[in-house]
């Protein structure tokens, strides 16, 4: 055989004897260097072992095929379509037994179709599933041969169609097609059948579901935690106390427990339900506040549980529900849990329970689902073995329990919440932010805070109202409040908490007598302007100033 004009120098084949000599060699089988490399009976052997290899030559490279034939071995050459297919069979010394694998997997079946829509390869186990002898469907309408193909459809768009199910005889399949491009035009397309069936398909996708089900739950997670940031960051303070108030908050706060924050007044006990119910998964519903202690036992039940139409006279019309149903699916919060009368005690022992409120008047328990979250200065300990708290009641609240420190506790916290607070009245009052002199915060720091955070932002507030446009200085404190150490700015709770008893009368007396000496004292004696001051007659301080 001589060398053909109709071998292309891309192409080549060797016919080797059984005695290893070349019977013949066409195209690029006749080069010189491609001869010498096959008259080596041992390259011979390890070609037959891989039956694929690469050929390389300083100009161009080649894919070789060995096959055994009857007087010896045949070698087909070729020039690879691409990179990829020459970077395959040079690194995979079984190149050939991947491309066998592919082509008959009977798990993942193959069709193939030119860019006529003819039917070029197809698996044998495809073939035999639709009752073909082997080779009988090549060469025809793949639309012929393979029901509900859309195999033609691909090679005409030359979008794939991933995943997708087709009926096939009485089952369903899991098929892909791709379109097949040489150099950016589409030469055919290619169908697999993905799967046995699509029972495993379905069990991915259950799986998958389940995932994104949980990743849902996640990004809500992550979605509720950055909305709940700004009430975490409401909370002000760098101090340990705080810092590590606001890391329990975060850890909590996802959980469906009762929560009861412990605290002296005004440390901040609402702003941390808050918090937890913004960073709650609840923070979608609503956070209801009930104040326990001003709940007046005749409405008690009323407001809690809510009043079905006209079950008592002032009852609205409509009726209206109760603080637990308003709370469905959110927050209560009970503020002052501890100055809670004993009988309304057992009825929200009852609903923490079980779960069920039923309104005045109506004759249909509900069942409601809240949150608990409760609060209360009060030393529920001691409450307790005065037989002023339930005991049971108190181990259903307080699963977890939060105790906010005092603002004593963390004075290095007062620059930072005087800042944010002189912040939040300037521009209450659409003012500049004033400045602060330099031993203002010294100044504060060495005061006692009965009050807590509460008594430090009317402090503030007072001072800067009264304070010269620009500038705060310590007198605008020593002018517009108490001196320090006495139970000044904060009279809601100083004096109700220091009068035995807690009579009115007695406690107004009190803050009478108090005021009275306090505007004597900063107007030095003066009694006009002592009077002035109070807003009173010079008449009524002297009267005052005799009890
Ligand atoms: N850490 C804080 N950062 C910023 N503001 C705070 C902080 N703690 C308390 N406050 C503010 O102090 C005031 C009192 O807080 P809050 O009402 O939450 O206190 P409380 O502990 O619930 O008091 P009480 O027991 O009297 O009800 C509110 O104006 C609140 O915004």
């Amino acid at each position: 055989m001589t060398q053909s004009s109709s071998f292309k120098s891309h192409t080549g084949a060797i016919l080797i004897g059984e005695d290893g000599r070349i019977l013949s060699a066409l195209g690029i089988g006749s080069d010189p260097r491609i001869k010498a490399m096959v008259s080596d009976s041992e390259w011979i052997e390890q070609a037959r072992e891989k039956r694929m290899f690469p050929v390389l030559l300083a100009e161009e490279s080649y894919v070789g095929h060995i096959a055994d034939v009857a007087d010896g071995h045949l070698i087909l050459l070729s020039v690879p379509p691409g990179e990829n297919v020459l970077n395959f069979v040079m690194s995979v010394d079984f190149a050939y037994d991947i491309i066998d694998h592919v082509l008959t997997d009977p798990y993942d079946a193959m069709a193939v179709i030119n860019d006529k829509a003819h039917l070029t390869y197809i698996s044998p186990v495809h073939e035999k599933f639709f009752g073909l002898r082997p080779g009988e469907g090549i060469g025809r309408r793949v639309r012929e041969v393979i029901e509900n193909t859309r195999l033609h459809h691909v090679v005409k768009t030359g979008v794939a169609e991933v995943g997708q199910i087709q009926r096939m005889g009485s089952s369903e399949r899991v098929v892909s097609r791709h379109p097949i491009r040489r150099d950016d035009k589409v030469v055919g397309a290619i169908g697999r059948v993905m799967f046995k069936g699509p029972q495993q398909v379905q069990a991915m996708a259950r799986r998958i579901n389940a995932l994104e089900a949980q990743v849902e739950a996640f990004k809500k997670e992550t979605q509720v935690s950055s909305k709940g940031e700004e009430f975490l960051d409401a909370i002000i303070g760098k101090s340990p106390a705080i810092q590590s108030l606001r890391e329990q908050i975060r850890k909590i706060a996802p959980l469906d427990i009762p929560v009861l924050i412990q605290g002296e007044s005004g440390t901040g006990k609402e702003l941390v339900a808050r918090a937890l119910h913004m960073l709650s998964p609840r923070s979608d519903a609503r956070l209801v506040t009930v104040n326990a202690a001003a709940l007046p036992e005749s409405l008690v039940e009323s407001e809690l549980f809510g009043y079905e139409s006209g079950s008592f006279t002032g009852a609205a019309k409509k009726g209206k529900p109760g603080k637990f149903e308003l709370a469905n699916k959110g927050t209560i919060f009970l503020d002052e849990i501890g100055d809670m009368p004993l009988e309304v005690q057992s009825k929200l022992l009852r609903v923490l329970q079980d779960r069920m409120v039923e309104r005045v008047g109506g004759d249909k328990p509900t069942h409601v689902d809240f949150r608990l979250c409760s609060a209360t200065n009060r030393d529920l300990q001691s409450f307790i073995d005065q037989g002023k708290f339930r005991m049971d009641l108190y181990y259903r609240i307080s699963p977890i329990v939060l105790t906010l420190p005092s603002l004593e506790e963390r004075l290095e916290d007062i620059p930072l919440l005087a800042n944010h607070f002189l912040r939040e009245v300037a521009g209450q009052l659409n003012r500049p932010m004033p400045e602060v002199d330099y031993n203002v915060n010294e100044y504060l720091m060495e005061r006692s805070w009965p009050g807590n955070i509460r008594q430090l932002r009317h402090v503030l507030e007072r001072a800067f109202v009264f304070a010269d446009e620009g500038r705060l200085t310590v007198t605008d404190f020593e002018a517009h409040a108490a001196e320090p150490g006495q139970d000044d700015s904060d009279t809601e709770f100083a004096f109700a908490d220091n009068v035995p008893g807690g009579k009115l009368k007695d406690a107004l007396d009190d803050l009478e007598r108090r005021l009275v000496e306090d505007a004597l004292s900063r107007f030095k004696g003066n009694k006009k302007k002592a009077a002035e001051f109070l807003g009173v007659s010079r008449s009524r301080l002297y009267k005052k100033m005799e009890n």
